[in-house]
């Protein structure tokens, strides 16, 4: 390599660093710095009296300067500032290897007073220290004079939380992972975990999220492993706090691979075009934490589970997994699922944003990347089976009828008309007046009868129904048996069938087609919410092998059907279950009133599962955290509806112009409802009230206006700012007629309603309200 030819490496606070409009100006300058330093107009110069002598400033345009280290072959991109910043940025940052951990970072020295990026410099962060360690005296004094607790029933506020570092002593975290003095001292001697995350988010770097790793409940081992570069006795290369270390050890600690969270890696041309895809360089394209990158690199030798929380970026270690498969292997067929036709597109388009140069494919079946539902993956194997002949019989497995062509689907649709309805009606007498509801029928069907393969009674009478709630005799049985039956005619008539029928008679077609299964690798999200049916498909698409299903899934977030096992359907995943935990899309401020509301639910699936994962999530220590600090949520109560609209107008109004003010749109305010009905008449209400959203169904959330759909159509999504409009007493929990028809439904169904709520709080980046009248949900914690 010539001195001319540059490599870069990019610092994650880059992409951050600047206004996405002068994106394209950036762009140019590190298309020209690929160059070489000298290139025209880049005027790329040395700074006096710096703290590190290879920093540079190179021109972006008439107002913005860009900070960089020139390391030899490697240029190290730092961010891109307002032209006087830039130079007092660029006066105090410097490059350093942390001597314990042998992780390179950039840090700004004692005594920077511009822009630090939010960071605290040297100098700031030991007056923190000492602010607390004076606090902490004056709390110790205050204690030994009032030794008398008062004892007090008091509710649990959703925060502050006790910090999750006190345990650990500083020095364990200095001498074992490289934590600067100050940093660890503040650490374990924060006062709440509210303060702890606010602190660490002006930390920023590799340490900041070694100890949220920490406090998320991982060991300090593997923490460890997860970002210390040093190996054994071999010297680093580091240097003392103040001190840059030499160019050598600071390019082989940040081009590591355990550095690729901090740094990414820009080699060629090629590199350069995939890294700025849509004319941006996205922190979720180029810095995984190191759990996301092991699980996007993990050989898997059968159904692996990856769980986490809401906005742990499951979706993204999908895409990213998804991607490298396309990658290592051109010709695999790789299917990529998700529950709905929004989310599947959502998905499709990130694959294209981190992938443009891997091969989609033409249909399913065939080489490249398939991003689908279910339901069309049924679709297509049964217009397959029709074209092969082999539909009816694999109809009449199932169904105990068949047709050459494929049917019409029919919704069984729980809430509106249901072919159920009528069905039910067949049951005759014998089945208790709770039972005979829709959601019991629908429920029973998917959960026994189909997984089942119940064509005749005889098969029903003797199907186990583990995990149903109310036990039935055998004369009930046989009642439910004449609705069924009745249902499967009512189908015949119709030459129609349900879209669990559907994907259950798909299942038959591959298993008895014995061709060529149409995938060889399938990964999926949202799996909480499948059916029994659709797990069948799942397990039938791809033959049981090495990374054979990668399942990406939150049972906290299940707002559809009931807690199912997967060993039941044959996918095991026993010992191949692991969850992430740093969410970052949500403030932790938003995350733990989103995770008060999930208390009182019990959702961890992993006993069912026969699973001992690494780490059961109820044990104190561990926990969901997030990357980023914010206001807490606004609470907004009304004493009637009238009133509540007005608040939220009032809100929307100004959120409206505050986000402009940043360059956003007005398309990033999301108001979630409870249902369809309480959306249209919030939209109504807001258009009398001057303020314009718009109503979001199937379609695309709109760019310019506020957005205003279901919680259940939230999933997945996420908006700057979100109101969750009408949590009170009388929406939430919402349980629909004929829903509770049993102890255990009835438990499920508020599981389910706490869910929503908590997917609806999880959807917000920055800021979140709520709105309620009269009386407040009782699901909604006491806020203190
Ligand atoms: N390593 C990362 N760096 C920066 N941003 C990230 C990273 N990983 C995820 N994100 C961002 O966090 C947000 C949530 O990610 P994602 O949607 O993948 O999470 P999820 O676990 O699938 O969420 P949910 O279950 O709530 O739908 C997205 O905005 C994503 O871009």
């Amino acid at each position: 390599m010539t001195a001319q030819h540059k490599q870069l490496l990019m610092d994650r606070g880059f992409p951050s660093s600047y206004d996405r409009s002068i994106a394209g100006r950036v762009t140019a300058t590190i298309e020209k710095l690929f160059k070489g330093t000298s290139t025209n107009g880049l005027h790329v110069e040395p700074i006096q009296n710096c703290a590190d002598k290879r920093v540079r400033t190179a021109r972006v345009d008439d107002f913005h300067r860009m900070v960089l280290f020139d390391l030899g072959s490697w240029l190290l991109l730092y961010g891109v500032y307002p032209h006087d910043d830039a130079y007092v940025v660029a006066a105090k940052a410097y490059a350093r290897v942390n001597p314990t951990s042998g992780a390179a970072e950039i840090r700004q020295s004692e005594g920077a007073d511009g822009n630090t990026r939010g960071r605290y410099t040297d100098s700031e962060l030991k007056a923190l220290v000492e602010a607390r360690a004076a606090e902490l005296l004056v709390e110790r004094q205050g204690s030994q004079e009032s030794p008398v607790a008062v004892e007090q029933e008091m509710p649990e506020p959703a925060w502050p939380s006790a910090n999750p570092l006190a345990d650990y002593a500083a020095e364990q975290l200095t001498g074992r992972l490289g934590i600067d003095g100050p940093v660890a001292e503040y650490a374990v001697n924060a006062p709440s975990d509210e303060e702890l995350l606010t602190v660490l988010g002006r930390v920023g770097g590799w340490q900041a999220d070694a100890l949220m790793d920490l406090a998320s409940g991982t060991s300090l081992e593997e923490v460890r492993s997860s970002y210390a570069i040093a190996d054994g006795d071999k010297s680093t290369g580091g240097t003392a706090i103040g001190v840059p270390s030499a160019t050598e050890a600071v390019v082989r600690a940040a081009t590591d691979e355990r550095a690729a969270s901090q740094f990414h890696l820009i080699e060629d041309d090629e590199a350069l075009a995939r890294a700025l895809t849509n004319g941006n360089f996205d922190a979720w394209r180029l810095f995984l934490h190191p759990d996301q990158q092991k699980y996007v690199d993990k050989e898997t030798s059968g159904p692996f589970r990856l769980s986490g929380g809401a906005g742990t970026g499951k979706t993204v270690v999908l895409v990213h997994r998804a991607v490298r498969l396309a990658r290592q292997r051109p010709d695999a067929r790789i299917l990529v699922v998700s529950f709905t036709r929004n989310l599947v597109e959502m998905i499709h388009e990130q694959i294209r944003s981190l992938g443009p140069d891997v091969r989609m494919a033409e249909s399913l079946g065939r080489p490249g990347i398939s991003v689908l539902t279910l339901d069309q993956v049924a679709h297509r194997v049964l217009d397959d089976g029709a074209r092969s002949g082999r539909l009816p019989a694999a109809m009449e497995a199932v169904l105990g009828w068949g047709i050459r062509r494929v049917p019409e689907y029919r919704s069984t649709g729980a809430y509106g008309a249901s072919p159920w309805g009528e069905a039910i009606e067949a049951a005759g007498g014998a089945l208790p007046e709770n039972l005979r509801s829709v959601h019991f029928f629908q429920s029973e069907y998917q959960e026994v009868v189909l997984p089942g393969g119940n064509t005749k009674e005889i098969d029903y009478l003797r199907a186990p129904r583990t995990g149903r709630g109310s036990r039935l005799g055998r004369n009930q049985r046989r009642a439910v048996w004449q609705a069924v039956t009745q249902y499967r005619d009512d189908g015949l008539v119709a030459q129609a069938i349900d879209w669990d029928e559907a994907a259950t008679v798909a299942a038959e077609l591959l298993t008895i087609e014995k061709g060529t299964l149409p995938a060889d690798h399938v990964l999926i999200d949202e799996g909480q919410d499948f059916t029994p049916a659709r797990w069948l498909l799942a397990r039938a698409v791809v033959a049981e092998g090495p990374d054979d299903l990668f399942i990406a899934e939150d049972s906290n977030q299940r707002i559809y059907g009931n807690r199912i096992v997967l060993g039941h359907y044959g996918i095991r995943i026993v010992g191949r279950s692991r969850r992430l935990r740093l969410n970052y899309r949500t403030t932790e401020q938003n995350l733990q009133l989103a995770l008060k509301v999930l208390t009182g639910g019990s959702y961890d699936l992993d006993e069912a599962e026969g699973d001992h994962p690494e780490r059961p999530i109820e044990r104190d220590s561990d926990r969901y955290i997030s990357s980023r600090s914010g206001p807490r949520p606004l609470l907004l109560p009304a004493p009637d509806l009238a009133q509540e609209y007005g608040l939220v107008a009032g809100l929307l109004k100004t959120w409206i112009t505050e986000v402009e003010e940043v360059g956003l749109k007005a398309g990033t305010l999301g108001i979630l409802t409870r249902t369809k009905r309480e959306r249209d008449d919030f939209v109504r209400a807001m258009g009398e009230r001057g303020v314009a959203v718009a109503p979001v169904d199937k379609q695309d959330v709109p760019d310019s206006t506020p957005a205003v759909m279901t919680l259940h159509r939230a999933k997945g999504t996420e908006f700057s700012r979100v109101v969750l409009f009408g949590v009170s007493e009388s929406s939430i929990p919402k349980f629909f007629d004929g829903s509770t028809y049993d102890e255990q439904a009835r438990e499920q169904s508020g599981l389910r309603e706490r869910s929503l709520l908590y997917v609806g709080a999880t959807r917000a980046r920055d800021m979140l309200a709520i709105s309620w009248n009269k009386e407040a949900s009782p699901y909604l914690p006491t806020v203190g």
